[in-house]
């Protein structure tokens, strides 16, 4: 390296630097995961460690997560179909059937409000906007036709990516916003892990990599097979907390290099992010941060058993997770898992589920006492829980203790009931075939068994339990209102564990998004009705 180029990189580096000791982190080497983030202070549970504007996202779009290998002719046929866009360019939301404005200069980015579409525009759509950009969208969709749909973001992503990276270059330094230099930045140190990936992605990769030359800008991308090398086990999922119908299905996808550079995986993290209205990855402490801890998020849902978990951070991410929680044997922690573990080589999995748990979902699940015995006792343990109390007596027992407890042991098989039926319960959730009565109730008492675990897992405000909430809100207003809406409020009153379903969801939202009204702005009548009722209620 000439000195030219190594003091020019010794710059760069130092702006890093920079920035991340100015959030009061520090990133050193680590012989296991290449980089780790300290702490150089203490955070609080609750607060903000950083708060950033993605270098690029993009809404997710319809039928995206579909990747069949052998898809029948009616599948190849939907699979050729490129989905229009259906979410918000800035926000994620549900565009609405009219009124969707559009970017004036390049034609295609799509809002759901004049706000978004000014918001989106000061704070990074004039760097990533290009006026040939409708040009540009007619080739990305004749080029996104020919590959699987689970793949179509990252060629999305590449020409995004590539159009804020050239214009960067073509910017004087001082134009450019210091967060976006940041990003930039640490795009150019992003692990890649190319030689790690199996031949049949690469494969798919070069596939795309070919179709790129058709799409704008290719000339940054020297190697696109890297860069999509770089996509796939750097990238995030942005989920919904508004209120949207699909609470349980990602919204988005966010590049946000230096958050991914700065942060490695934990089973059980210290820090957590959302995406926030305004556009904003905010990565917020989960726990009591000390200084000289490592900041970590988690990758994956930290609800899965060690098996899965490791499975996908192994295919995803290549490494093999020795974190805390995974490295625990023999304690509570290690046997939740173990009972969670669905694995048929799991042979405390079996013992664990006991004889009367109901196979047939045609019976309400509920129709058995100590389901519901069980989930209203985590559930009070969660509504018990404050702000500021750092974990709940049952969660510090699991942890502390070797003691069994046997609700505990009781609801993590209704957990996994729960997870052999997710599949059919959220399609008539999605598909709107739950508007029955039953299924709208089994619906909810499946949902609050995920609760309750989210519960065990996350404290309170975590955007996952914030979520669940919710859903487990909207479950409960449909059941209700499907039987009897004169007396909604009635029934309310009645049912306690109702009422504080919905403080608890409120109080996460809340928590998770700052702002009720704003989140449930592109709402639906029923879910703008469930956040009237919500703000009406006073917490325990
Ligand atoms: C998003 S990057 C995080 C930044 C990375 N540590 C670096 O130095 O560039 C994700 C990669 O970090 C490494 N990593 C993250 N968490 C890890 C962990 N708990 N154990 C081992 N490696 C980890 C893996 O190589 C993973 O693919």
């Amino acid at each position: 390296m000439s000195a030219d180029n190594s003091s020019n990189e010794q710059q760069k580096q130092h702006i890093l630097d920079n920035f991340i000791a100015q959030a009061g982190l520090q990133s050193i080497a680590d012989a296991t995961k290449g980089h780790k983030t300290i702490a150089t202070r203490a955070f609080k549970r609750g607060d903000t460690i950083l708060s950033i504007h993605p270098l690029f996202s993009l809404p997710v779009r319809k039928n995206e997560d579909r990747d069949d290998d052998t898809p029948s002719d009616q599948q190849n046929k939907q699979q050729q179909e490129t989905q229009p866009q259906d979410r918000c360019t800035h926000c994620f939301k549900t565009l609405p059937p009219k009124r969707r404005p559009r970017c004036s200069q390049c034609h295609t980015a799509l809002y759901c409000s004049t706000r978004c579409l000014t918001d989106h525009w000061n704070a990074r759509h004039y760097f990533e906007c290009d006026p040939k950009n409708a040009e540009n969208e007619a080739a990305l969709e004749k080029a996104e036709a020919k590959i699987k749909p689970v793949y179509r973001p990252y060629l999305r992503m590449a020409a995004g990516v590539t159009r804020v990276l050239q214009n960067i270059k073509k910017q004087q330094q001082q134009q450019v916003p210091e967060w976006l230099r940041v990003q930039a930045l640490a795009w150019d140190r992003l692990i890649s892990h190319r030689s790690e990936h199996p031949k049949y992605l690469l494969k798919q990769y070069a596939e795309i990599a070919n179709l790129i030359p058709q799409t704008p800008g290719s000339l940054v991308f020297l190697d696109p097979v890297d860069a999509l090398c770089r996509f796939g086990c750097n990238n995030f999922a942005a989920f919904d907390d508004s209120g949207d119908q699909n609470l349980l299905q990602s919204t988005g996808h966010l590049c946000s290099p230096l958050v991914s550079l700065l942060l490695n995986h934990a089973c059980l993290p210290n820090a957590s992010f959302v995406y926030s209205a305004g556009g904003r990855q905010v990565v917020r402490a989960l726990r009591d941060i000390a200084e000289g801890d490592e900041v970590t998020l988690a990758y994956i849902d930290g609800l899965k058993p060690r098996s899965e978990r490791r499975k996908t951070l192994e295919a995803v991410y290549f490494f093999t997770c020795h974190c805390e929680r995974c490295e625990l044997c023999g304690s509570p922690r290690a046997r939740m898992d173990a009972l969670m573990d669905r694995s048929p080589q799991s042979d405390s999995a079996a013992h664990a589920i006991p004889h009367n748990l109901p196979t047939d979902y045609a019976q309400p699940p509920c129709a058995d006492p100590w389901v519901t015995e069980v989930t209203h006792a985590l559930l009070t343990l969660l509504a018990s829980r404050s702000r500021h109390t750092h974990e709940s007596k049952l969660e510090t027992q699991m942890i502390d203790s070797a003691e069994p407890l046997d609700q505990r042991d009781l609801s993590f098989a209704a957990y996994r009931h729960w997870l052999e039926c997710q599949d059919e319960c959220l399609e008539r959730i999605s598909t709107g075939s739950a508007d029955e009565d039953a299924h709208w109730h089994w619906s909810y008492v499946s949902a609050l068994h995920v609760l309750a675990f989210y519960a065990l897992v996350y404290p309170p405000f975590h955007p996952l339990v914030g979520r669940q909430c919710l859903l487990v809100a909207q479950l409960a207003w449909n059941s209700l209102q499907g039987s009897d809406s004169h007396k909604v409020n009635e029934k309310l009153g009645l049912s306690e564990g109702l009422v504080r379903n919905l403080a608890m969801a409120a109080q996460n939202v809340l928590e998770a998004s700052g702002d009720l009204e704003e989140v449930m702005g592109g709402a639906s009548a029923t879910e703008k009705k469930i956040a009237l009722l919500l703000s009406q209620i006073e917490y325990a």
